[in-house]
C-alpha cells in the first residue's frame, strides 16, 4: 500500500465569513491535545449524498489548510472517483481497481465501489498505523467517503472504518448538504432525517456543512432548524403534490420531536467549496466537535472497552470453571486435590501423609508428637533411621557410626 504526500492544487481563497453561526466566533484552525498529553490530529469524515460537493470541498479544504501552514493528511475512501482535485496520502484507488472488481465478481457499479470498500477494510489496520504514525506532525486528517453515500454509512465495512478511526483518533463527521438542492420542506426533511440516522448510528461529533453557498444562502435551513413553526409554515405552503395533497404533513408531526431533538444536538455551518466562504467557520466547528469528543465520546469509549474487558474475563473464567467441571476437579473439597470421586490408595497415602491435613490438624500432630518425645525421652525420634546413615552430629562423632 503506498503512502505519498498531499499537495494543494487549488490556492486558498481566504474569505469573510458570511454567517452568523456561533462557530463563527472562534479563532483559526489549532489542533488540540489529547487528553493523554500527546498531540493529537482530528479526523474529519466527509459524508454526504452524490453531488453534495464532497470531492470539492475536500479540494478546498487542503488547500485552506496549506495556505494555514497545516498541510492535512488525506484518504480516498471513495473507489470509483473519477477527477479527484488533489493529491491523497492513502488512495484506496492505488490498493483495489473497482472496475476489475465488477468484471471478476460480475457485479454492477455499486455492487463494484461495495465490494473494493470491503477488501480496502481487510487492509484498513495498514492503513491506520500509517496515519497514527504521522499523528505527531499533522493536525488534521481528512477522509473523503464513496459518493453513493449508504456504500459508506450502511455497509459493514463502512461501520468497521468508522470504529476503527473514531477508537483510534479524535473523529468529527461533516455532511455535506447541496444547499441549492434543499430549499423543498420534503427534501430538507429527507436530508435531516438521514443526517440524523448517521449521527445516531455513530454517535459522533456532527457537524451540518450546507454546501454551495455562493448559489443559495443556507439562512432558510438555520430558520427552519431553530423555529419549527416556520417549517410547518413553509411545509403547508408548499409542502403539496400535484393535486394540492399535503402528503408530508402528518409525517412532518409524527417526525417532529426527533429532529428538534437532533437540531438541539449539533452545529451548522454555511461553506462554498467553490468560492472558500465559510472555512475559518468550518473549522471553528471541527474544534467544537474535538472537545466534544474529548468530553463525551472518549470517555464513552474508555467505558465500553472495561465493560468489554471484564467481559472477556468473566468468559475466561466460566470457560476455566466448565473445564475444571469436564475435569471433575470443580467441587473438589479444600486441601484434595483428587476431586469428589472415591480416592485410591495412592491418593489415600498422599492425603494422609502430606496433603490431607488442615494447617490446624497438622498444628495438632505436631503438639501431640512434642508431648509425646517430652514424656518418653528415651524414643529416638522417627527419623533417626536416617542419621544412623548419613548425617553428622557433632556430640556424636562421625557418621555412620562405628559398630
Ligand atoms: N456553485 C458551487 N458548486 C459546487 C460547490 N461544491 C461543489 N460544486 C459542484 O458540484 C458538483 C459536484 O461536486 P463534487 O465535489 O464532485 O461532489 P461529490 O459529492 O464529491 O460527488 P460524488 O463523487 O458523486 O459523490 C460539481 O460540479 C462541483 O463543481 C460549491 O460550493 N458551489
Amino acid at each position: 500500500m503506498a503512502e505519498t504526500t498531499s499537495q494543494p492544487i487549488a490556492s486558498a481563497t481566504q474569505s469573510k465569513a458570511t454567517a452568523p453561526e456561533a462557530a463563527a466566533t472562534a479563532a483559526a484552525p489549532e489542533a488540540g491535545p489529547s487528553t493523554t498529553g500527546q498531540k493529537e490530529p482530528v479526523v474529519v469524515l466527509v459524508i454526504g449524498m452524490a453531488g453534495s460537493g464532497k470531492t470539492t470541498l475536500m479540494q478546498r479544504l487542503n488547500s485552506y489548510l496549506h495556505s494555514k501552514d497545516q498541510p492535512p493528511y488525506i484518504l480516498n475512501l471513495d473507489p470509483a472517483v473519477s477527477h479527484m482535485p488533489y493529491s491523497a496520502n492513502i488512495d484506496i484507488r492505488d490498493t483495489v481497481d473497482y472496475k476489475e472488481v465488477m468484471k471478476q465478481y460480475n457485479l454492477g457499479p455499486n455492487g463494484g465501489i461495495m465490494t473494493a470498500l470491503n477488501l480496502f477494510t481487510t487492509k484498513f489496520d495498514q492503513v491506520l498505523g500509517f496515519v497514527e504514525k504521522r499523528a505527531q506532525s499533522v493536525d488534521y486528517v481528512l477522509v473523503d467517503t464513496p459518493g453513493q453515500i449508504e456504500i459508506f454509512t450502511w455497509s459493514a465495512s463502512g461501520a468497521i472504518i468508522t470504529d476503527a478511526i473514531a477508537s483510534s483518533l479524535p473523529t468529527v463527521v461533516a455532511y455535506i448538504v447541496d444547499t441549492p438542492r434543499t430549499t423543498s420542506p420534503a427534501t430538507f426533511m429527507s436530508n435531516m432525517l438521514y443526517a440524523c440516522s448517521i449521527l445516531y448510528k455513530t454517535r459522533l461529533p456532527f457537524i451540518l456543512v450546507f454546501n454551495k453557498i455562493d448559489v443559495e444562502p443556507h439562512d432558510f435551513a438555520l430558520e427552519w432548524m431553530a423555529d419549527f413553526e416556520k417549517f410547518q409554515e413553509a411545509l403547508a405552503e408548499r409542502g403539496r403534490d400535484e393535486n394540492g395533497e399535503n402528503y408530508m404533513n402528518s409525517l412532518m408531526n409524527s417526525m417532529s420531536l426527533v429532529l428538534e431533538e437532533f437540531y438541539n444536538d449539533i452545529r451548522a455551518v454555511g461553506v462554498s467549496a467553490m468560492t472558500g466562504q465559510g472555512m475559518k467557520e468550518f473549522f471553528a466547528a471541527v474544534e467544537e466537535g474535538r472537545k466534544e469528543y474529548e468530553a463525551d465520546y472518549r470517555p464513552e469509549l474508555e467505558r465500553l472497552k472495561q465493560e468489554k474487558d471484564a467481559k472477556a474475563e468473566a468468559a475466561k473464567q466460566a470457560h476455566l470453571e466448565r473445564m475444571m467441571k469436564d475435569m471433575g476437579v470443580d467441587k473438589a473439597p479444600k486441601g484434595n486435590p483428587f476431586g469428589p470421586h472415591p480416592r485410591n490408595e495412592r491418593e489415600d497415602r498422599y492425603m494422609d501423609d502430606e496433603g490431607g491435613d488442615s494447617e490446624d490438624e497438622r498444628i495438632d500432630r505436631q503438639q501431640e508428637a512434642e508431648e509425646e518425645a517430652d514424656d518418653h525421652p528415651e524414643v529416638a525420634p522417627e527419623d533417626d533411621d536416617v542419621m544412623q546413615y548419613g548425617g553428622h552430629d557433632e556430640g556424636m562423632g562421625v557418621w555412620p557410626r562405628p559398630q
